[in-house]
């Protein structure tokens, strides 16, 4: 199975020329491609089409070839640089989490989620604790694809890579591919099997 992106051209509202312009991509299972590229070029913004979190491009986003399903769990799940802005403020991380379906404790423990910081609102945890969760959230045997747009770049060395490990690790396992957006090429070359690069 693929994600694959053919000829996708989008700009936000107000802008007069194409953000993305006739850009196409393809993810296999089990591939990490890691996703380089300028800042501002649009990788995120590409990351967020690919999830299906931003409509109104021109072109297909097909899943084994056919449109992504919506309205339910999405096997494309998305990871942000920024996990307080992924999560309601409003709930205790438990609820959030729930909202997924049943969690594999395994793997919260794998990841170093405390049972206790389920039991707190978002803003009670470090943004690395945080992002731990969001981790966990979108490791479930459902998704086929992740996009990982700099999800360990707020991380010391050592919790980065013990992150990455548990996602390799998880993608092996259940055979999903990542699309990593990266700026760091010493973890792209660590971990991507192929780069794509966006100029
Ligand atoms: N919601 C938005 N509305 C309007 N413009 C936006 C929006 N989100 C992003 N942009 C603009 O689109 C361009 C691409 O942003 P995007 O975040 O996709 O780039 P990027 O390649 O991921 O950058 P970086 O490497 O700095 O994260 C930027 O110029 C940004 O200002």
């Amino acid at each position: 199975m693929k994600l694959e992106a053919n000829h996708i051209y989008f700009k936000y509202g107000g802008s007069a020329e194409w953000l993305l312009e006739d850009i196409s991509l393809d993810i296999r299972a089990g591939e990490v491609v890691g996703l380089i590229g300028t800042s501002g070029r649009g990788k995120s913004t590409l990351g967020k089409i690919l999830a299906g979190q931003i409509g109104g491009y021109k072109g297909d986003v097909l899943l084994g070839g056919k449109p992504v399903p919506k309205g339910i769990y999405s096997p494309v799940q998305l990871i942000y640089q920024h996990p307080e802005l992924a999560v309601n403020p409003r709930w205790k991380l438990g609820k959030t989490l729930a909202e997924a379906g049943e969690y594999d404790d395994g793997l919260r423990r794998e990841l170093g989620v405390k049972t206790h910081f389920l039991d707190r609102y978002p803003n009670e945890l470090s943004g690395g604790e945080l992002q731990r969760i969001c981790v966990m959230r979108a490791l479930r045997p459902e998704t086929r694809f992740l996009i990982a747009d700099e999800i360990s770049t707020m991380l010391d060395v050592i919790t980065q890579s013990q992150i990455w490990h548990v996602v390799l690790d998880y993608a092996k396992q259940y055979g999903i591919g990542i699309l990593a957006i990266t700026h760091n090429e010493h973890l792209a070359g660590a971990i991507c099997t192929r780069k794509v690069f966006m100029q």
